[in-house]
This record gives structure tokens, C-alpha cells and sequence, in this order.
């Protein structure tokens, strides 16, 4: 019988990740081999800057796209939210299974919400948006980075004496930590990162017969509100990192998207929505992307160019 090979990241979440994806596979193709090929990457090294300092989310991925490229393995997964909008040459999205739940929440310690925080409390999170969406709500909220795997990021938290932090409800969903969530945040609070929550499986465009075993794992609604947010995010990504929520839900033929761009110091924050059939899900996605642009996303991207310039030099 036949036989694939998995690209793994090797924190917990990424294992899980596979395995689950595994687990998918040889249930719908019984007597499939799956193995794992776990991997380094360079993102995993580099945990002490912030991750938009040390080159963005790309750098999770590329290493296991190119173990994929090389013949290495045949299937990559991915936490969609890790990965740019544009695929390298030869690879695809081959399946998205139905998502897992999108939202953020918040970890605070001795049961503390957002609001029930004190003033000018330490809160722990390395993502420009949750940083953006958090300070925007509360101006007096100091912003501390903690990077690494999610429990890594829990320790700090705890060890630094932080208020809480905030993560995303479907990492500590798969990883059974969700006791130490005080509040789940929803849409309208926390708006979530583009793909958050939805894995991604990606495989050779070449691989036919890799494709045909993961076209089972499809789910349409999933894919469809990813279109939409994928499409937000690769008019507003422009090369560079900048905080970005996009999040689209679907209810019978309607995609209702959501997006957001603004300041990481959440001093400046732009808002937009659409909705519209879900044969369209792509142009929304551009439609809003160009909406939040007109008002204002434009001048936060240019001066987020500006800065990333003058770091370099
Ligand atoms: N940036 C890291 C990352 N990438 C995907 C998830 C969670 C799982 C998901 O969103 O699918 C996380 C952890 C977090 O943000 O708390």
C-alpha cells in the first residue's frame, strides 16, 4: 500500500498538527503508511527578537517548503495564519479541513479579563495586531513581546509577572491547555489574523496522486472564508509586516468579511466590512482591502515602508 511522507515544524502545536492531519489521512484511506519528517527551522532558532525584527512569518515555512520542493517529503502542514500569501513555484494550497475555532483569548492570571485588568498592567504578546487591537481598547496597557511555542509564551507570562497574554483559542484547543483561558474574545473585540485557526496542507502542484489523497480533506465553507481573507491580505501585505486582522464567516450563500490595519501602538486604526455571495469571496477580499486603503490603511503601510527602511540602514 502506499506511503507519505509529513514536513513538520517539531513544537507540540505543529506535531499535533500533523499527526492530526495524518490521522485524517489514513482514516479516509485505510492502510496508508504516513510518517513524520521533523524539522528545524529558522524561526524556531531566532526566539529572542520579535518576530517581525527577524524577517516575519515566512520564516516558519520556507524550510519545509523547500523539504517539499526537494523531494524530501510530500506534504507540508502548516498553521495557515503562518504563511504569506504568495506560494513559491511548484507548491499549492491542496486542502484546508474545516477550521478550528478562530478566535483570540486571554490568559490572565488569578482570573483577570480585559476587563478586569488594572491599570497600566503588562500584557505579553509578540503579534503587532494583538498588540494594535489591545492597545486601541486600552491606551494605558504596556505591551511586553514573548515569543516561542504556546507553552513557552505561557511560562514567560507567568514568570515575568505579566497580567496575562493574549493566544489563539485553537492552539490551546489542540494542545488541551485550555484552563488557563479567563476570556474568550470575540470578532468584534479581537478581530482574528488571516487563516487563524484553519490548517494548511500544501503539496506539489505536480503530485497528482498526493492530491487526489487529500481531496477528501477539503472543507468548502473553510475554504471559501480563507479566499475571502487571503485575498484582504495579499493587497495589504506589500513585503512587509504591518498589524493586519482579516476574518470572514459564512452563512448560506453570504461571506461576511471583516478586516483591520493599524498602528501596533493601536493610535490609529482603520476598520471595514463587506459582505457578498460566496462565488465572489476572492473579489471581497480586494474590494476591502482597497476600501481600508482609501481610508487611511495606505498611510500606516507607507509609514510602517518608511520605517523598516530606516531599521535596515
Ligand atoms: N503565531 C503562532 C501560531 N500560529 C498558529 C497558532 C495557533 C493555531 C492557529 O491559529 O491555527 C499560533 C499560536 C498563537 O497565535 O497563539
Amino acid at each position: 500500500m502506499t506511503h507519505v511522507r509529513i514536513a513538520t515544524r517539531q513544537s507540540p502545536l505543529a506535531l499535533w498538527q500533523a499527526r492530526h492531519v495524518g490521522a485524517l489521512l489514513t482514516s479516509r484511506h485505510p492502510g496508508l503508511e504516513v510518517t513524520l519528517v521533523e524539522m528545524t527551522t529558522e524561526g524556531d532558532r531566532f526566539l529572542s527578537a520579535p518576530l517581525s525584527a527577524v524577517g516575519g512569518k515566512g520564516l516558519f515555512v520556507k524550510e519545509i517548503e523547500q523539504a517539499l520542493l526537494d523531494g524530501r517529503a510530500d506534504i507540508a502542514v502548516h498553521s495557515l495564519k503562518d504563511m504569506t500569501s504568495v506560494f513559491p513555484e511548484g507548491l499549492m494550497l491542496a486542502a484546508v479541513p474545516e477550521r478550528e475555532d478562530p478566535r483570540d483569548v486571554f490568559c490572565g492570571l488569578g482570573g483577570l479579563t480585559l476587563d478586569t485588568l488594572p491599570q497600566g498592567a503588562r500584557v505579553g504578546t509578540s503579534s503587532l495586531r494583538r498588540s494594535c487591537i489591545l492597545r486601541s481598547r486600552r491606551p494605558d496597557v504596556d505591551i511586553v513581546s514573548v515569543r516561542g511555542n504556546v507553552q513557552t509564551r505561557l511560562a514567560r507570562t507567568r514568570e515575568q509577572g505579566l497580567a496575562g497574554a493574549v493566544l489563539a483559542y485553537a492552539g490551546l484547543k489542540r494542545l488541551g491547555l485550555e484552563d488557563v483561558i479567563t476570556q474568550v474574545l470575540p470578532p468584534e473585540v479581537s478581530l482574528p489574523a488571516v487563516g487563524q485557526g484553519v490548517l494548511a496542507i500544501q503539496c506539489r502542484t505536480d503530485d497528482a496522486r498526493v492530491r487526489a489523497l487529500l481531496a477528501p480533506l477539503e472543507h468548502d465553507t473553510t475554504r471559501i472564508a480563507v479566499t475571502a481573507e487571503r485575498a484582504l491580505l495579499a493587497k495589504l501585505e506589500g513585503g512587509c509586516t504591518v498589524p493586519l486582522a482579516g476574518h470572514a464567516t459564512v452563512s448560506g450563500d453570504t461571506v461576511f468579511l471583516r478586516g483591520l490595519v493599524g498602528r501596533p501602538d493601536g493610535t490609529h486604526v482603520v476598520r471595514g466590512e463587506v459582505r457578498g455571495p460566496v462565488s465572489q469571496a476572492h473579489a471581497l477580499g480586494e474590494s476591502l482591502a482597497d476600501d481600508l486603503l482609501s481610508r487611511g490603511a495606505a498611510d500606516i503601510l507607507r509609514d510602517f515602508a518608511r520605517r523598516s527602511e530606516a531599521r535596515e540602514s
